[in-house]
């Protein structure tokens, strides 16, 4: 095994890189007006990629960084729909939503918290503002697999949901006590194997490495059971703790936390029982089938990286409903209202529950081309940058390519007059290697309770 102490230097603050500017830039100073005149500027040609949140669970599960309302009570639910509704009609003054349609995502939270009648409203509800979905479009919901009953997989089968994520995280008893998570591996099982009775296209796991307890061991474990379950694709996310931004990780224990020179282990080892098992490295923290069309996305330079993780699916804007929400357009990020009350008193005014973003200068769009064709590729082709942006690359990043001299000392990547591209160690490190292209690290570098650890 590779000797990993040496690379454990690299384990500090970093992006994850599903946006470049970073979420961090998100700020009011992106006008309300200035989102509306993005909206209806749009070019209608390009088609729309639907994201909606659904944000409810029952319980926390103390790793979750993704932003949840906690909330057993049926009203809440019940009264989300209605502004999901509302939310969608005030789109419609702002937007062409009769724009062909080639995504819909559901995350959340745990979109399978409403029930099987719900969700059938909510999706009938989508379809009547949005009524040009394309006959392949992408349509996918993040499950929960103690949360889903066979009527709910049935209703989203026959709305034409193709594509279901669910949450694994670890299989370890120990590791699913400390994180607040006891899910039994016959529960996930059963989970599969409604959505393989209801025919999805395909079906992704999410597990976790970093969390409390874990060791390259038990970590090996998780990924055999697994693998028994014959998931087409595989996220195997770096766990980011963030105490300070999410209050139930401060219930995780510290001192149980893996050590950097084991978390760079684990992933090693992951990428090779994976390799082994029928599965190849896509980007950061996912895997799939050799035949999965991503890999046919990468051959063509076509592999996108966005709020979701990756797709083949670029050229769209991102639309985001609901709290918290996202959207994404060719220069420009918005994002909903992250609390209930000032989500809803926009909607109640008339209109869009529109709080924050950034939109992208020349020199962000320049930076953003090279941290995502690293961050999906691990690689980036020279000659196609200078022709697109029409600069000189070493002249423009003389400094990065400077401060990444050591890393190519250390054979982590390789740079040439063509090309700039990882070695396979270099890819465990790839946010380490993206920051020395982003303009705003430096803003940030003093402060450590930014982002999460690379490492
Ligand atoms: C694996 C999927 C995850 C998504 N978000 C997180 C995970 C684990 C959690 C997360 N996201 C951010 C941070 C803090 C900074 C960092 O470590 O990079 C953490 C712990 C950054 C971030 N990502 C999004 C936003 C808005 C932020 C800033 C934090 C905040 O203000 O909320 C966007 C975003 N990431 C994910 C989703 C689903 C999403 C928005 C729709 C995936
Ligand atoms: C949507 C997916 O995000 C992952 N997820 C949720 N919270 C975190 C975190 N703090 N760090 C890493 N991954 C996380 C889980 O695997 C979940 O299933
Ligand atoms: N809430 C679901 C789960 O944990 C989906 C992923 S986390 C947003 O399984
Ligand atoms: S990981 Fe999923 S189920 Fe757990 S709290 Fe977060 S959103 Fe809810």
């Amino acid at each position: 095994m590779l000797d990993f102490a040496k690379f454990t230097k690299y384990s500090r603050p970093g992006p994850r890189y599903t946006s470049y500017p970073t979420a961090l830039e998100f700020s009011t100073d992106f006008a309300y007006d200035t989102y509306l005149e993005k909206l209806k500027g749009q070019d209608k040609k390009r088609p729309l990629s639907l994201y909606f949140h659904l944000p409810f669970c029952r319980n926390a599960c103390y790793f979750c960084g993704c932003n949840v309302v906690f909330t057993s009570k049926e009203d809440k639910k019940i009264r989300y729909i209605d502004y999901l509704k509302r939310e969608m009609d005030i789109l419609s003054q702002h937007l062409d939503t009769s724009r062909e349609v080639i995504q819909l995502h559901f995350g959340g939270g745990t979109p399978t918290f409403f029930s099987a009648e719900q969700l059938d409203e909510i999706i009938t509800a989508i379809k009547s503002h949005f009524p040009n979905f394309a006959a392949d479009a992408e349509v996918s919901c993040e499950i929960d697999p103690r949360h889903i009953d066979e009527a709910q997989m049935k209703v989203m089968s026959e709305a034409g949901f193709n594509r279901v994520s669910f949450g694994i995280q670890d299989f370890n008893e120990k590791v699913q006590v400390a994180v607040h998570r006891v899910q039994p591996y016959d529960i996930t099982k059963n989970a599969m194997d409604l959505a393989r009775k209801y025919n999805m296209v395909s079906v992704n796991v999410d597990l976790i490495y970093g969390l409390p307890h874990q060791t390259l061991e038990t970590f090996m474990e998780t990924l055999k059971l697994a693998v028994t379950l014959n998931p087409d694709r595989f996220a195997v996310f770096n766990y980011a703790h963030v105490p300070w931004l999410k209050k139930t990780m401060r219930k995780i224990d510290e001192t149980t936390l893996p050590q950097p020179d084991e978390k760079l282990s684990i992933m090693q080892q992951t990428i090779d029982f994976m390799e082994n098992n029928g599965y190849r490295m896509i980007g950061m923290d996912h895997f799939a089938k050799p035949e999965d069309e991503l890999f046919k996305a990468i051959e063509k330079g076509e592999l996108h990286r966005n709020f979701q993780g990756y797709t083949t699916k670029g050229g769209a804007d991102l639309v985001g409903v609901g709290l918290t929400s996202i959207g994404e357009g060719v220069d420009y990020y918005a994002q909903n209202f992250k609390d209930m009350p000032s989500y809803e008193a926009a909607i109640d005014a008339g209109r869009l529950p529109f709080e924050r973003g950034v939109t992208h200068s020349a020199d962000d769009l320049i930076r953003q081309h090279v941290i995502m064709e690293l961050m999906s590729n691990f690689k980036l082709d020279i000659n196609r940058f200078e022709t697109k942006f029409g600069v000189k690359f070493d002249e423009y990043f003389a400094d990065a390519l400077d401060e990444l001299q050591p890393m190519v000392h250390e054979e982590l990547l390789e740079i040439a007059p063509e090309k700039i591209e990882c070695s396979p160690t270099g890819t465990l490190l790839i946010r380490n290697i993206a920051m020395a292209f982003d303009a705003y690290m430096k803003k940030h570098a003093g402060n450590k309770k930014t982002f999460s650890k690379t490492v």
